[in-house]
Parts: structure tokens; C-alpha cells; sequence
């Protein structure tokens, strides 16, 4: 299968999920965040999305990593054709719209691409991932032109059943090093 057919599926089964199931994993997912498998110190940065529709997690996620003294940025996607992402701060007192493509992003001035250079962790969007690290994301490569600037210990989030054992790679690819799902919460995997 291409990667356009995996994602096709993926995301049909994404939207056949009900409101009641996206919205436990939502509330589990924000509990898994103060379990993170390494270390990170108050005040250090981490990068996480903010989840529209059925992609898992909710603002609680997010709160839960502000609760904890980390500085939050999430992605801006900039004007035209895919290139690297630009950044904003996160509080809970940010004001927010809704973009492109229903992607809701903070109102306030982008930090631009360079920010997640400060980041030690980030959580990165997927359709899924395999035990070896590879992701299928939502096929823009957004995350694969930002990531390999950055030394964040880079974590995908999604369901349980979206851990496969093989999905499509191409050469720009960035691997992931950990993935959170709902269920079985943080997990290495061997890329
Ligand atoms: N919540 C969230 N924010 C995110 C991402 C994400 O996956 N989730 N991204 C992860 O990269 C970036 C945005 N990437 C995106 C890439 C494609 C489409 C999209 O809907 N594309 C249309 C086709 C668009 C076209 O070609 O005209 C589609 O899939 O139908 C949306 C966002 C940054 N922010
Ligand atoms: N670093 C890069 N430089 C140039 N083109 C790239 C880069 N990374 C990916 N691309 C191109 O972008 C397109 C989408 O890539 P891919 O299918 O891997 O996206 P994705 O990882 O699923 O999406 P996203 O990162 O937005 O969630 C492909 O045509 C790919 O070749």
C-alpha cells in the first residue's frame, strides 16, 4: 500500500470513532503526562500539538505539561507551500483561532522556526507508528522539515491499534524515539 492508502484508512477509522472513546483516551492521555519516561526539568520546553477533531488528546494534555512548570510552544503552520513550522507560546490564557484546515493555533505572533530549538521534548502528531519508529503523518511533511533541526527527544502520540509493525518510509522520514498511546501509555521504540 502507498502512504496515501494507509492514511486513508487510518483516518476513515479515526472518524468512525465515537465521542465517548475519543474523549477517554483524551482523559488518559493527559494523566500519562505526568508520567514522562525521562526527565525534564521545571521551566524547560516542550512542543506539543493541539488536538482538532478525533486526533488523540485534548487541551487537557496540554494543561497537564503547564501544571508541571514546563513552558509549552505548539505549531503555527506558516502561509503557502509546506516548509519548516513556526512555533508559539502556550498558556492557558492564550488566546486561540481557528486556520487552515480547522488547525486551531494561538492568535499571538509566531516565534518562528527557530523556537523549537529550545525544546527538549516534543509531541508530534500521527496517523501511526511502528515498533521500529517510523510515522505516517498527516502528509504535508511538516514534522519531517522541522524535526531534523531540533534535539528534542521527539514522542508520537496515537491510539493503541495504530502501533503497526510496518508502514511505508521514505528517505526524509524522521524516526521517533518514543510513542504515548491511551492505553498502554509510554513505550521506546527500537528505530
Ligand atoms: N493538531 C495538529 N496540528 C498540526 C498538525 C497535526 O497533524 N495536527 N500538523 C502535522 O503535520 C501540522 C499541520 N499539518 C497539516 C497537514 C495537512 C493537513 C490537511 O488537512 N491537508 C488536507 C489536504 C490539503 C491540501 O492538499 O490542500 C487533507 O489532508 O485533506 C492539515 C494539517 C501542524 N499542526
Ligand atoms: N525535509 C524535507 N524536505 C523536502 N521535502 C520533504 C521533506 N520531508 C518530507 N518532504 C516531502 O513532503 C511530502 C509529505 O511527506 P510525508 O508523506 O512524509 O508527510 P508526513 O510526515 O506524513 O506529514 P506531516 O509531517 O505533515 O504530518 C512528501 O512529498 C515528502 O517527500
Amino acid at each position: 500500500m502507498t502512504k496515501d492508502e494507509v492514511r486513508a484508512r487510518l483516518r476513515a477509522k479515526r472518524e468512525a470513532m465515537s465521542v465517548f472513546a475519543v474523549e477517554g483516551a483524551a482523559a488518559n492521555l493527559a494523566e500519562w503526562m505526568y508520567r514522562l519516561p525521562m526527565p525534564v526539568g521545571e521551566g524547560e520546553t516542550i512542543g506539543c500539538y493541539l488536538p482538532i477533531g478525533s486526533e488523540p488528546g485534548s487541551d487537557a494534555m496540554l494543561d497537564a505539561l503547564i501544571d508541571q512548570g514546563f513552558r509549552l510552544i505548539v505549531p503555527v503552520v506558516p502561509d503557502g507551500d509546506p516548509q519548516p513550522l513556526h512555533w508559539a507560546a502556550y498558556s492557558l490564557a492564550t488566546p486561540l483561532e481557528t486556520r487552515r484546515w480547522g488547525l486551531v493555533e494561538p492568535k499571538s505572533e509566531s516565534l518562528g522556526p527557530g523556537a523549537l530549538a529550545d525544546a527538549s521534548v516534543i509531541f508530534v502528531p500521527a496517523l501511526a507508528v511502528t515498533h521500529g519508529g517510523a510515522r505516517l503523518g498527516r502528509g504535508a511533511g511538516y514534522y519531517d522539515r522541522s524535526l531534523p533541526a531540533s534535539r528534542a527527544v521527539r514522542i508520537a502520540i496515537v491510539y493503541d491499534d495504530e502501533v503497526l509493525n510496518d508502514l511505508p518510509v521514505e528517505p526524509n522520514d524522521v524516526p521517533m524515539e518514543w510513542v504515548l498511546t491511551p492505553e498502554a501509555g509510554f513505550r521506546r521504540l527500537d528505530g
